[in-house]
């Protein structure tokens, strides 16, 4: 936690609760999300928010067992909003009702305001009406005392309510989406009108803290860091150097499934840059033995998490031991691990760096950027001054071409992938489009089809390629290029590609699908 003066938000188990953190965090103040039964008394003497949000959530206050914050968050004497559930709980809490079935309201709708507020500058411009997101069935029947209704819509009469004199709020609406328009502004207001947070947190202020609190938590100790290449390792490896120096040291894994030529470019721009031991391992054969005959994508995955851990063990000897293993896990990892509502979270897949590591460890972790999102490790990169190439890369997943061919894993398979896909990022470079992409690849699938080449007939693999834009990577869309780029490419990955005679697109997003194919 920050030194900075912070706010706490409680999750009652929305589906964008961490919006509420990054559109309040744009503002310049700092925050937390912790699951409604995690903030008990001793938590909050501990964390000393200076403002509350709750949030919402999928339950109804009037069920049996319906998660609430506990009562002493209204007593601390720190202003609060509630959020859709949030609002509900503060309001059921205080001594209103709750009311459910009749006016639900799903999607845009529009409020009116009722009476001026703090929390509403620089809004209701050129009018009395702010377009919001709602997505609700309950709604406030009777305010509690103290409250008054300061904006309504027409299926939730309390759409905004305030009770100036506590600092309470409540909004039926998510200001968090971007569907709301003026939302940002509205938590903004919320932070710096209602709770006079001064907005101060930056990246500077992120930095100064996090070489504190490494210093802090390594001493004289030995660190190890798994380096990747990616902006998440990069900006964790700078930031460690800055804080213990020659303490640290970067080891990277070559396991085979890498892209083409990224090996030696990760390691090269690397050590052109900075001044950090890099121990550059090829362990191909042994993660490409290990995985042999594998298809199962939750398979793959654990054993690649495995291997990652005993290369690292393996390493930290040659070195005379390490006591830390730093890693590039930020936030969302965090967050996704913890299940709110108590219930087991379903798995979709497990990310090799968060899944398997923990219990097997000889080593204790270190992660600088937990509480980062991708886009805010990507402002301190810049803070450090990391070069763009490291900065602007496209993710890559730890576990490589291993979750890009579906199936057994080959040699031979990854080679024609790797060729396959140096094409297509090429032209995807070449057409100035690399910027505007979150993440594309390509996938070699399990299925061969009939072609026609040079009047002979081939059967040969598809080959289907991704591309989607995103900010964090939670949710994505496909990215719509225009025709003449996808056939430029099919044709030349076909014609310069042995193994290949077609290529799709994938336009499916996430949700339903996920970015990666396993
Ligand atoms: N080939 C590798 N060698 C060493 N460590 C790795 C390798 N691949 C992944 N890791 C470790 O696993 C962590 C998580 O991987 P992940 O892909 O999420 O992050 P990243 O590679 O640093 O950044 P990006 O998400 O942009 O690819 C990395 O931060 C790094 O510590
Ligand atoms: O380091 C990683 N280890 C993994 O095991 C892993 N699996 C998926 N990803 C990356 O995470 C983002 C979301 O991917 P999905 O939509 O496929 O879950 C995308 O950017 C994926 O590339 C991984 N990264
Ligand atoms: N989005 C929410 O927070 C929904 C709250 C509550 N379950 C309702 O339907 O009103
Ligand atoms: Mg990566």
């Amino acid at each position: 936690m920050t030194a900075h003066e912070h706010l706490l938000i409680i999750d009652f188990g929305s589906q964008v609760t961490q919006l509420i953190a990054r559109r309040v965090r744009e503002s310049g103040v700092y925050c937390e999300i912790h699951p409604y039964n995690k903030v008990d008394s001793a938590f909050l003497d501990e964390y000393k928010p200076k403002a509350i949000i709750l949030s919402g959530g999928p339950s109804s206050v009037y069920w049996k067992d319906a998660p609430l914050p506990d009562p002493k968050v209204f007593d601390l004497g720190v202003p609060i909003f509630g959020i859709c559930y949030g609002q509900q709980a503060m309001v059921h809490m205080l001594g209103g009702k709750i009311e459910g079935g009749t006016s639900r309201e799903f999607g845009r709708a529009f409020i009116e305001k009722v009476s001026d507020d703090p929390l509403f500058e620089d809004m209701f411009v050129g009018g009395d009406k702010e377009e919001v997101w709602m997505s609700h069935g309950d709604h406030v029947a009777e305010m509690a005392p103290g409250f008054g209704v300061v904006a309504r819509s027409p299926g939730a009469p309390f759409a905004v309510i305030s009770d100036p004199e506590r600092g309470f709020y409540g909004t039926q609406f998510h200001p968090e989406v971007v569907h709301t328009v003026h939302g940002r502004q509205l938590l903004r207001n919320f932070t710096h009108n209602v709770a006079g947070f001064k907005g101060d947190w930056t990246m500077a202020a992120y930095r100064a803290e996090a070489i504190e609190k490494i210093r802090a938590q390594v001493g004289d100790k030995r660190v190890i860091c798994g380096l990747s290449g990616g902006v998440d390792s990069s900006v964790a490896a700078v930031l460690i150097h800055e804080a213990i120096g020659d303490q640290l040291t970067c080891v990277y894994v070559d396991h085979g499934l890498m892209r083409l030529g990224e090996s030696e470019q990760v390691v090269n721009l690397f050590r052109d840059h900075y001044n950090i031991p890099l121990v550059d391992v090829d362990a191909s054969e042994l993660f490409l033995g290990k995985l042999e005959g594998v298809s199962d994508p939750e398979k793959k995955r654990k054993i690649i998490g495995g291997l990652f851990i005993d290369v690292f063990d393996a390493e930290a000897t040659k070195i005379g031991g390490a006591d830390f293993l730093a890693q590039g896990t930020l936030y969302p990892d965090v967050i996704e691990s913890v299940s709110a509502i108590g219930g087991p979270s379903v798995t979709i897949k497990s990310h090799h760096n968060v899944g398997g590591l923990p219990e097997r460890m000889n080593m204790k972790l270190v992660e600088p950027l937990r509480e980062l999102f991708k886009d805010e490790v990507r402002a301190l990169g810049r803070e450090l001054g990391l070069p763009e190439p490291f900065i602007g890369r496209h993710p890559f997943p730890g576990p490589g071409l291993a979750i890009r061919i579906p199936g057994e894993i080959t040699r031979e398979k990854a080679d024609t992938l790797r060729k396959a896909d140096a094409i297509y990022i090429e032209e995807i470079k070449k057409a100035g489009l690399y910027d505007e992409i979150w993440q594309a690849f390509s996938v070699l699938l399990p299925v061969n089809t009939v072609g026609v080449m040079g009047d002979l007939r081939t059967y040969e693999a598809v080959l289907a390629l991704r591309a989607v834009t995103s900010t964090d990577g939670m949710t994505a869309d496909y990215y719509p290029y225009p025709h003449d780029f996808l056939g430029r490419v099919a044709t030349r990955i076909i014609n310069e590609v042995k193994g290949v005679n077609r290529v799709v697109y994938d336009i499916t997003s996430k949700p339903p699908g996920t970015i990666e194919w396993e």
